[in-house]
């Protein structure tokens, strides 16, 4: 691996898009080949040596695997704005890439959108989202000059407009529940009555919400917009939301004599985390909606609408692997077997949250010989171990009956592939272990982008001392 000094921006390789599996199985980077005595290379870069030389836990981020995501939806979307969802991943190299590859930001906190801002993102192709938008959010949104805020309760109506003027008006949408439950776990399905997020169609509110904000002269209503939940691997429910949005659209035109120029989808699509998952591509989804959205318009005599989407994990999940180093092996009188390592729930904690499942590898098992010929090699006799974190829990679980070396050991290395999205993104500072380093590896270098969280970034936070 060649050291390289670290760079501001993520310059673009020309990757082609591979959405089949790589070489290992589905869940890996396109990128990702075997290498020697069991290594394995992301980007070209050794992850064993990434591990020796920036530490563990580590995550391994391949810039080119996220590049052909984001070219995948542009190609397959070419009419459509893709606005990459920054709450799965974001540091300042993601929003360059992100710009470079010509999408927009959705963000949906101030954290996120100063973040954005610090990398020079332009501020007309961030869409602002927040089912409660601070009022210093909304004056910092405004005062960036975001390109679109979305609409989620009926407070922040009035709140806005005080902040714009007709002479310069904030454009918005309305984020409406078109009432289709889907996504991988019921605290991520946003689609449906009875959470927080949006307003309901079904009641009214929607409708509500849409008369209010046109009465408003400060904000412009450019659209509709729904989320419907998240890791959705059916097209499907995307295509019953265009029918309920477009209903909609067609009653607004009907009430206030005006055809809203877009309809925002949000984000969903799934990916696979294990080996033969579903997973719902650009293309697939672009085939189940664009059709769907031109027939429904003509039924209702409506222009066809801009379509608006916001994947997050589509881009970013399949684009990392998580190392972590064996601290300790456990068999217990059960018969379990128990993997601990030096990460677990506070750089992953979507096990504990949602029960997800992860597939893991060892890395660096070159076959050892003995008495009868190989033993013990990665490729040798496996059992099942779960694998598990050094937090004080024992829901601190990141992956169940992972097929492992029967004699793995302290110091062995694993791989946990499909890691780049809601794991650094949701990380915690539990234990005071530390958030992981984030490394990009791209042509065959790895550099750093973010370093490891160390106790004394934690003790620059306390006052009292
Ligand atoms: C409004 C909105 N848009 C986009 C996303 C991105 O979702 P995903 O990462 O599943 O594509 C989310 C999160 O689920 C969201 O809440
Ligand atoms: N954090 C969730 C996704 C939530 C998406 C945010 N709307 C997950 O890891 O699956």
């Amino acid at each position: 691996m060649r050291r390289v000094p670290a760079m501001t921006t993520l310059t673009a390789p020309p990757a082609p898009f591979r959405p089949a599996a790589g070489p290992l199985g589905s869940p890996w980077p396109a990128s990702a080949v075997p290498g020697p005595g069991g290594d394995l290379l992301v980007g070209g870069v050794s992850l064993r040596e990434a591990a020796e030389r920036f530490g563990t836990p580590l995550y391994v981020f391949d810039e080119g695997e996220a590049r052909a995501r984001a070219r995948a939806y542009r190609r397959a979307l070419p009419e459509a704005e893709v606005l990459y969802a920054a709450k799965a991943f974001l540091c300042t190299a993601m929003a360059d890439l992100v710009a470079e590859e010509g999408l927009g930001l959705d963000v949906c906190s101030a954290g996120e959108l100063r973040l954005a801002a610090a990398a020079g993102f332009p501020a007309g192709r961030i869409l602002l989202h927040g089912n409660a938008k601070s009022p210093d959010e909304l004056r910092l949104a405004r005062r960036l000059g975001v390109g679109r805020i979305v609409l989620d309760n009926l407070a922040e109506i009035p709140r806005l407009a005080a902040l714009a003027t007709p002479d310069r008006p904030q454009r918005v949408l309305v984020r409406v529940l078109p009432g289709v439950a889907a996504g991988h776990h019921a605290a991520v399905r946003t689609g449906v009555d009875g959470q927080k997020f949006g307003f309901s169609i079904a009641s009214g509110e929607a409708a509500e919400a849409v008369r209010r904000t046109l009465a408003q002269p400060a904000l412009r209503l450019v659209g509709l917009h729904c989320h419907l939940g998240s890791q959705i691997t059916d097209p499907a429910p995307y295509r019953t939301a265009v029918d309920r949005l477009v209903e909609l659209l067609a009653r607004i035109r009907d009430e206030h004599a005006v055809e809203l120029p877009e309809l925002d989808l949000g984000g969903g699509h799934g990916v696979r985390y294990l080996p033969g998952d579903p997973e719902l591509t650009p293309a697939a989804f672009a085939a189940a909606t664009t059709a769907r959205l031109a027939a429904r318009c003509a039924e209702h005599a409506l222009a066809v609408p801009k379509l608006l989407i916001e994947p997050g994990r589509a881009v970013a999940a399949p684009a990392a692997v998580a190392l972590y180093r064996v601290l300790a092996v456990k068999h217990t009188a059960e018969g379990r077997a128990f993997a601990a390592v030096d990460g677990g729930m506070s750089d992953n904690p979507r096990p504990a949250l949602y029960g997800s499942a992860y597939t893991v590898r060892v890395l660096g098992r070159a076959p050892r010989l003995g008495g009868g010929g190989v033993v013990g090699s990665g490729a040798g006799p496996t059992r099942p171990f779960d694998v598990v974190g050094c937090h004080c829990e024992a829901g601190d679980v990141l992956a169940r009956d992972a097929p492992l070396p029967a004699d793995l050991r302290p110091g062995d290395l694993l791989a946990v592939p499909a890691a780049g999205a809601y794991q650094l993104a949701m990380a915690s500072g539990y234990n005071l272990v530390g958030r992981p380093a984030l490394v990009a590896a791209r042509d065959g270098r790895a550099r750093l982008l973010v370093r490891r969280e160390t106790v004394d970034d934690f003790l620059a936070r306390e006052t009292g001392r």
